[in-house]
């Protein structure tokens, strides 16, 4: 019978090979951790561990002042701003640090990624910011993570010269948002290398953010409804609806899609 400690520890663990198979870290850079639900209690990776060699077994457990409860190895290095953003944000339920290289160059240059593209309205709801350059060993990289994401959407911030923090609700979360940091990163360097890039509308980024965080993906039936119900209410509010066309009479359309 697993405990749910044991769950977590397995879940933490498996999340790290996904930092490998998204080229989000070279040799034993970044970590994953997971909070414990309804625990003052983290689970996170020993520090300096092939990720080859990850088993669930030596998974580290901290209470949320970053001090061992269980594990013979030292944790991660980040331990302390892991447990530092637990202790401050009770809605996070996973951290993750990565150093993936188009994020990190954002980091490297101190430029937040601007939200030009459709795929940052829908994981992060604004640009994504940069935080304060902190040295690792004490709670700094923790107050600037915590404090740059503070009334901010985005679940990733870029710690200046140094990479990638995602939040999220739970360690897998974390880690999307870690795997789509990377990829809209790339994607912006890459359209700038193009031409200008700008920013969406906010009220464009809004929606973008309401309809993917709510209803993208197998959404509930009734909240799939809810999404398409703006559009429905507004042709019903613009015109009345056509009477049902003679079965035989073609249907001509505008090009909003009202009967002409
Ligand atoms: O950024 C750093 C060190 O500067 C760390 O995040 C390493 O990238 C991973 O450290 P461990 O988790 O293996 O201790």
């Amino acid at each position: 019978m697993t405990t749910p400690l044991d769950r977590l520890k397995a879940e933490v663990c498996a999340l790290h090979a996904e930092l490998l198979r998204w080229g989000l870290v070279a040799w034993t850079s970044g970590n994953v951790s997971g909070r414990l639900p309804g625990s003052e209690l983290m689970v996170i990776k020993p520090s300096g561990l092939s990720y080859d060699e990850l088993t669930p077994e030596q998974m580290i457990v901290c209470d949320l002042d970053g001090k061992v409860v269980e594990g013979e190895l030292s944790p991660s290095s980040d331990t302390a701003a892991h447990a530092y953003v637990y202790r401050n944000r009770p809605d996070v339920g996973g951290v993750v640090h990565t150093h993936s290289p188009y994020a990190t160059a954002w980091s490297a240059v101190g430029e937040p990624i601007p939200c030009a593209i459709t795929a940052m309205g829908d994981e992060f709801g604004d640009d994504i910011p940069v935080g304060p350059f902190a040295l690792i060993g004490d709670d700094s990289i923790g107050q600037g993570i915590v404090a740059t994401l503070d009334g901010h959407r985005s679940p990733a911030v870029l710690m200046r010269q140094h990479g990638v923090f995602t939040i999220g609700k739970n360690a897998k979360a974390a880690v999307k948002a870690a795997v789509m940091c990377e990829d809209v990163a790339r994607t912006v360097h890459l359209a700038r290398q193009l031409g200008p890039v700008s920013r969406l509308p906010q009220q464009d980024i809004d929606r973008l953010y309401d309809r993917y965080q709510n209803v993208y993906g197998q959404a509930p039936a009734d909240k799939a409804a809810a999404a398409q119900a703006p559009a429905a209410a507004q042709t019903s509010a613009a015109q009345a609806p056509a009477a049902p066309a003679p079965a035989q009479a073609p249907v001509t359309v505008g090009s909003e899609g009202e009967p002409a």
